[in-house]
């Protein structure tokens, strides 16, 4: 890998990783989450094309289901990518964090930027991949695009039982408060860096900008899009569809 941290835009490599090694227990029994159709097209494959769509994506490592690395590669193999784009399959682990290593681990060297891109977020625009890949080239460690809230979010001291009411501790000031999308983009020294010395710390990590932050190091938002909603509940499957619906009647996608 890499140890340089940024070099200019045109020598500057960019690679994908998409963990898609989740189960995807909140939206019920079936196929592992990633393998999963959208509009007949598996979730992870509306994902990788995502990611594709980019002209600075020149390699897409997806992560797949422990013993399913088998089954992607051949779902890769049968459906249309671009072909100015290289695909590695590898398989993933027990938690998100160790999949996001697992595909970080299989970079080929002269890969400087690196994005992270859940694959339960299938419909993330391309420009909102290439925003988060600016700006990475443009200097920053670490790059998550986001959006502001709809809800006003409260802190709760959790309950010791499922059930109970649960007492609020604080109420955070929403203008300040963003939801974070992927793909988060990272130089990818620094990247490694935070995926060696914070990734086994404590709780961890929901996402791997955190674990940047927990190095000291800047992590700046761009806009994110409404589009790259994750697919969690089955509610979610709903709004995909209907977001490829709309795609198809406006585009022709
Ligand atoms: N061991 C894991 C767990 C999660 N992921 C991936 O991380 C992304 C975000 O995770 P999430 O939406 O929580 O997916 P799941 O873990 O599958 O969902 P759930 O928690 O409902 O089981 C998904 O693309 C998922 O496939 C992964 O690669 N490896
Ligand atoms: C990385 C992430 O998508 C940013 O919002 C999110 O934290 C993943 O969380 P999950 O619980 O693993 O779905």
């Amino acid at each position: 890998m890499s140890d340089e941290t940024h070099s200019s835009p045109e020598h500057s490599r960019t690679a994908a990783v998409i963990p898609a090694a989740g189960r995807g227990v909140r939206l019920g029994p079936g196929a592992p989450k990633a393998l999963r159709a959208l509009n007949g097209t598996p979730m992870l494959i509306h994902a990788v094309r995502a990611m594709a769509a980019s002209r600075a994506v020149s390699l897409v490592v997806v992560v797949a289901p422990a013993d399913g690395a088998a089954e992607v590669k051949t779902l890769l193999a049968d459906h249309s990518l671009p072909e100015r784009t290289d695909f590695l399959v590898v398989p993933g682990g027990d938690t998100r964090q160790e999949s996001v290593r697992a595909g970080l681990d299989a970079l080929p060297p002269g890969i400087d930027t690196v994005l992270v891109h859940d694959a339960a977020r299938p419909l993330v625009p391309v420009d909102t991949v290439d925003a988060v890949v600016e700006a990475v080239r443009a200097g920053a460690p670490a790059v998550v695009p986001a959006l502001p809230l709809a809800d006003t979010v409260k802190e709760v001291e959790p309950a010791a039982e499922k059930g109970l009411p649960e007492p609020v501790v604080a109420t955070p000031v929403r203008a300040r408060l963003r939801a974070v999308q992927t793909p988060q983009g990272f130089d990818l020294a620094t990247l490694v860096r935070a995926h060696d010395t914070v990734a086994l710390r404590g709780e961890g990590a929901t996402d791997d900008a955190g674990m940047v932050e927990q190095l000291g190091l800047p992590v700046v938002v761009v806009p994110g899009h409404e589009e790259a909603f994750k697919v969690t509940r089955p509610l979610d499957l709903v709004l995909a569809e209907a977001v490829l619906a709309r795609r198809r009647a406006n585009d022709g996608f």
